[in-house]
């Protein structure tokens, strides 16, 4: 890291107050925020639950009142209820780079991962003979992967994403990968690993819960076979909102659904026994879609208008720059250590920091109007939705979290001192976090204990 003080000139100390300020009179998505209800609170938990973008509430209030209160069952046809799964499909498309009809919008992430998984394999050759899974996926993906795979007859390998290229053999149907991490926020080489399974043999699925909207993820464009991933983070759709699967154009007519409900059968209302799958992207379908909830992400989705990912990744890496930054200069060294990548080719749009006692730290974090969330056993998360975070924001959860982490060391120095132990400097003594303890990166590191490679 370069040093400034070579010329010996005293530094005059830095004002992040005042830089936040600055940074959000220059940012163009600043006037995006006003698209979403928001209050006094820090909201960082975007990453989890997207907030209630200002389009949704009288949208739904019309599509209770007006299309299910009053046309009743003739919206299916005249209000377009029936063809919403694929018409709003196409809307997320651009925001995960696919062209239009490559996307349904249905179900659960974890239905689709099950839909997309089994698929899979169906499409593989007949020596595959097991699964790769992300070794640090989220628990769902893992669940289900490792039921498909006793229902196929292969074997689950749990992998490193980055060990993937290494690791794949012509024995393996598909790897099954978290585009970022939900714990570490660590973004994947999507184009690397798919790259490395297809001249393996193998097919790439992606699950996308927390990069779609977040930042680009380019799926036609790297050649991905088939990719899930949520709607009630980063494209704010409500809680629950429904999940949506993506199929490669050239594997549309090959995909064999698990669940080949009527919704994906070329003709629904032919009531025909025998099953005969839709063309193109409808084959995703299973049963009825939940018009409530799906058109309630339409809606949101309207926040999106005139914006672009590319816009919302530049701003997502300054805000986490800044916030790094931040909690670098707020929070006494050895007290907290990111776990997130600094490097940013491998950070999503989250910032997670190891911390003895989150839990307890993120509770008090919220009190204070700071919301982030806390994930077993050490990590304080903290999401960034460049849609609706500001640089204010995230300079005022670093300070909040510098205030927590000083009294409570406070609060452990006097409680040492009065059993007659010395009272260590912060950081040093039992509060210090799980890598605080012989990392000292202090005020040269991005974060009181410098960030994970
Ligand atoms: C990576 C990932 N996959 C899947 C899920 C959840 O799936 P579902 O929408 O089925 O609850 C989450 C979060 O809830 C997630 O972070
Ligand atoms: N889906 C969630 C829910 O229904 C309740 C609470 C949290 C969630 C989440 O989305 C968790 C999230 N995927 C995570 O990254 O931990």
């Amino acid at each position: 890291m370069s040093d400034h003080r070579e010329n010996h000139e005293p530094q005059a100390p830095r004002d992040h107050r005042a830089e936040a300020a600055t940074l959000d009179a220059s940012d163009p998505l600043a006037g995006v925020r006003d698209r979403f209800v928001l209050d006094d609170t820090v909201y960082l938990d975007g990453n989890s639950l997207g907030a209630l973008p200002r389009s949704v509430p009288d949208k739904v209030a019309d599509v209770v009142a007006r299309q299910w209160g009053e046309m009743r069952i003739r919206s299916w046809t005249e209000g377009g209820w029936w063809e919403a799964p694929e018409r709003i499909g196409d809307r997320i498309a651009p925001l995960i780079g696919a062209a239009p009809g490559r996307v349904v919008v249905s179900d659960s992430t974890s239905v689709n991962v099950f839909k997309a998984v089994i698929a899979g394999v169906r499409m593989a050759g007949p020596g595959c003979t097991e699964i790769l899974v992300d070794a640090t996926t989220f628990p769902t993906d893992g669940y289900i992967a490792r039921s498909a795979a006793r229902m196929t007859g292969l074997a689950v390998r749990p992998v490193e994403p980055a060990r993937i290229a290494d690791e794949v053999t012509e024995r393996t149907a598909l790897a099954l990968v978290n585009h970022v991490d939900y714990r570490t926020g660590r973004l994947h080489d999507l184009p690397g690993i798919t790259a490395a399974l297809h001249s393996a043999g193998a097919l790439a699925v992606w699950d996308l819960c927390h990069s779609a909207g977040a930042l680009p993820v380019g799926l036609d464009a790297h050649g991905v076979d088939l990719a899930v991933g949520c709607t009630y983070k980063y494209l704010n759709g409500g809680p629950g909102s429904p999940a949506y699967l993506y199929i490669r154009e050239s594997l549309q007519e090959r995909f064999d659904s698990p669940l080949p409900g009527w919704n994906s059968h070329v003709e629904p209302f032919g009531m025909i026994s025998r099953y005969e799958p839709a063309d193109g992207i409808t084959r995703g379908r299973v049963g009825t879609p939940d018009i409530l909830s799906l058109l309630a992400l339409d809606a949101a989705l309207d926040a999106w208008d005139g914006v672009t990912v590319e816009a919302v990744r530049t701003k997502s890496l300054a805000l986490s720059d800044f916030f790094l930054d931040s909690v670098a200069a707020y929070v006494p060294p050895g007290e907290v250590r990111s776990v997130t990548p600094y490097d940013h080719a491998r950070r999503g749009s989250q910032v997670s920091l190891e911390c003895a006692g989150a839990g307890e730290v993120m509770a008090e974090l919220i009190r204070r109007g700071v919301v982030g969330d806390f994930r077993e056993p050490d990590v304080l998360r903290f999401g960034l939705t460049p849609l609706y975070t500001s640089f204010g924001d995230v300079e005022r959860a670093a300070r909040v979290l510098g205030e927590v982490l000083r009294e409570r060391s406070a609060e452990d120095g006097a409680g040492a001192a009065g059993s007659g132990e010395a009272g260590g400097p912060a950081g040093s003594g039992p509060a210090a976090g799980p890598g605080g303890s012989g990392s000292a990166a202090g005020a040269d590191g991005p974060t009181s204990g410098g960030p994970a490679a």
